[in-house]
């Protein structure tokens, strides 16, 4: 017995003394492996990557999140400006991923054969809860261009100039809102967002409201803006869906709740369309119809309730924000600045009407709204893209599987062309034509303007933008003078990054004198 135990023992003896060494170098030797992947990755991507040429930050050499503090910040743009300052017209600002600021590369990076959408990026502004995805998000070109062939029509400008009455009647519910405001003061920022909702709203669904600024366009705008933090939740932590998102507390849940609110509103939207409208819109003159009846290329049938939901939405979410900030901007150039106010109003009553084509007519009219563009671009952050083609810029070559990507911001403040470029000018557009060599000069300005991005992810809504920005000036500039309020300062009407603008203040207010 005692042998026995004393083999026994000295059999686990015997085990146990290799296993412990055994496990340790295990360890070692995975934590050692790791650490050689890691640093051999690292020396690759410092100095043997296809972009390790490319100048910029050392950290963003070795780093994919080099940028993630600007963009947490809401100043991704803004800090994207400066590094092209210090490193040039291409920086690298992450292990594959490439910032660009010259304009002239603006056609070939956003072609349909040279690039695509990034997934990551893209795929995480799918709105509906259960929605597939819609014409801003797909990522199959495919998919795409059957979507932009079934919503082209509606957005055509042969049927933005049918709907120029629905626009002028919202453009002076906007003037009439602007005048009645309490104590002469009018929050543009609120009124131009209701303005370019509702526009949205009657051309989608022939959806009309009231003139109270109070009513439901109001609770769905909040609705909307208020999901914004909800997307982004979502986008960096994927686990937060919308089932789990809406009973998290504080203003996280209540934006996730904002998010079913904005959801339920516009299914309530396509629904009342579906029963009552769309098979009588024979002319299909309603953004909604397409979509609603027509068969989608790539699907083979109609979009099911999720898919037009969700379409719905994003034409909703982009093309409210977007024109509401641009004619904000404008807004607040002119009434800081009372001579060209002058000039603008003189124009327009000198102007033979105010059709839209004939707006579309006026020089200074036509250089006011370009230079607030340009200032003001109000998808003012990268649009993010990643190479099927490899391409040359400057005399770096970007390779396929490279994110790359420009932003208005930047390039639209290249001081070569658009000197001052921090400065609201308008006259910069109106070019003395026999001066020499400034037929050139206005074509590449005008071909570094990119606001609606070019290519075939370009802004489908742009002829409607437009109109509604020279509708809305002329009515409002025709009726009133505005000034800025004295309690407004300049960090109110700072830009904040959001991809699309936000003033920082959330609020742009303007005295207001009526006319005589
Ligand atoms: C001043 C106003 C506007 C500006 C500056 C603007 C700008 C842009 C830009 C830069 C893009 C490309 C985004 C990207 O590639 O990620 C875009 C796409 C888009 N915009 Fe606009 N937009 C405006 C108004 C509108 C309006 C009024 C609508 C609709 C009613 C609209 C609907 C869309 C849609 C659906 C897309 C996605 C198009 C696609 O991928 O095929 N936008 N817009």
């Amino acid at each position: 017995m005692a042998q026995l135990l004393r083999d026994r023992l000295s059999l686990d003896t015997v085990m146990e003394k290799p296993v412990l060494p055994a496990l340790g170098l295990l360890a070692i030797l995975i934590i050692g492996n790791t650490i050689i992947k890691v640093r051999f990755q690292t020396i690759y991507n410092a100095f043997f990557h296809p972009l390790a040429p490319v100048p910029g930050p050392w950290l963003a050499r070795i780093s994919r999140s080099y940028m993630t503090p600007a963009q947490a910040g809401l100043h991704r743009a803004q800090t994207l400006r400066s590094l092209h300052d210090k490193y040039g017209p291409v920086v690298r600002i992450g292990t594959n991923e490439v910032s660009i600021s010259d304009w002239s590369a603006y056609r070939s990076i956003y072609s349909q054969k040279t690039s695509n959408k990034t997934i990551h990026f893209y795929e995480d502004t799918k709105l509906a809860n259960d929605g597939p995805g819609n014409i801003f998000t797909f990522h199959s070109k495919e998919a795409h261009s059957a979507r932009r062939k079934l919503q082209n029509p509606v957005f055509s400008q042969q049927a933005v100039l049918e709907n120029e009455s629905f626009i002028a009647e919202k453009a002076d519910v906007l003037v009439r809102r602007i005048v009645s405001s309490e104590n002469g003061t009018a929050d543009v920022f609120l009124l131009d967002g209701l303005f370019s909702l509702e526009v949205i709203l009657k051309c989608a669904f022939n959806r009309h409201y009231g003139d109270s600024p109070a009513g439901d366009s109001l609770t769905y705008l909040r609705a909307m803006d208020s999901s914004a933090v909800a997307i982004q939740v979502r986008a960096a932590l994927p686990i937060i869906q919308r089932g789990v998102g809406r009973h998290l507390p504080g203003f996280v849940g209540r934006s996730y709740r904002g998010w079913d609110l904005w959801e339920k509103m516009t299914s309530a939207l396509v629904q009342g369309f579906q029963a009552n409208e769309a098979a009588q819109d024979t002319r299909q003159r309603f953004m909604a119809t397409p979509a609603t009846m027509n068969v989608d290329g790539f699907l083979g049938r109609r979009l099911n309730q999720p898919e037009l939901v969700d379409e719905m939405m994003s034409i909703a979410f982009a093309g409210s924000g977007t024109t509401s900030t641009t004619l904000t901007y404008l807004l607040y150039s002119m009434a800081r600045d009372q001579v060209r106010q002058e000039r603008l109003r003189a124009e327009l009553f000198a102007a033979p009407g105010h059709t839209l084509g004939e707006l579309q007519d006026l020089p200074f009219l036509n250089a006011v709204i370009k230079e607030t563009f340009r200032l003001y671009p109000t998808i003012i952050s990268t649009l993010p893209r990643v190479l099927e083609q490899s391409v040359s810029v400057d005399k770096y070559l970007l390779p396929v599987g490279a994110f790359v990507g420009m932003q208005n911001y930047v390039h639209h403040r290249d001081a070569s062309l658009f000197p001052h470029p921090d400065e609201f000018w308008p006259e910069r557009w109106l070019v003395d034509e026999n001066a020499a060599g400034s037929n050139d000069k206005l074509k590449d300005m005008n071909a570094a303007l990119t606001p609606f991005s070019l290519g075939p992810r370009n802004c489908i809504g742009q002829n409607l933008a437009r109109a509604e920005l020279y509708i809305a000036t002329s009515r409002i500039f025709t009726k009133v003078r505005l000034t800025l309020n004295e309690t407004m300062t300049e960090w109110d009407m700072e830009m904040e990054d959001r991809f699309n603008i936000a003033p920082k203040g959330r609020r742009c207010l303007l005295d207001v004198e009526v006319l005589s």
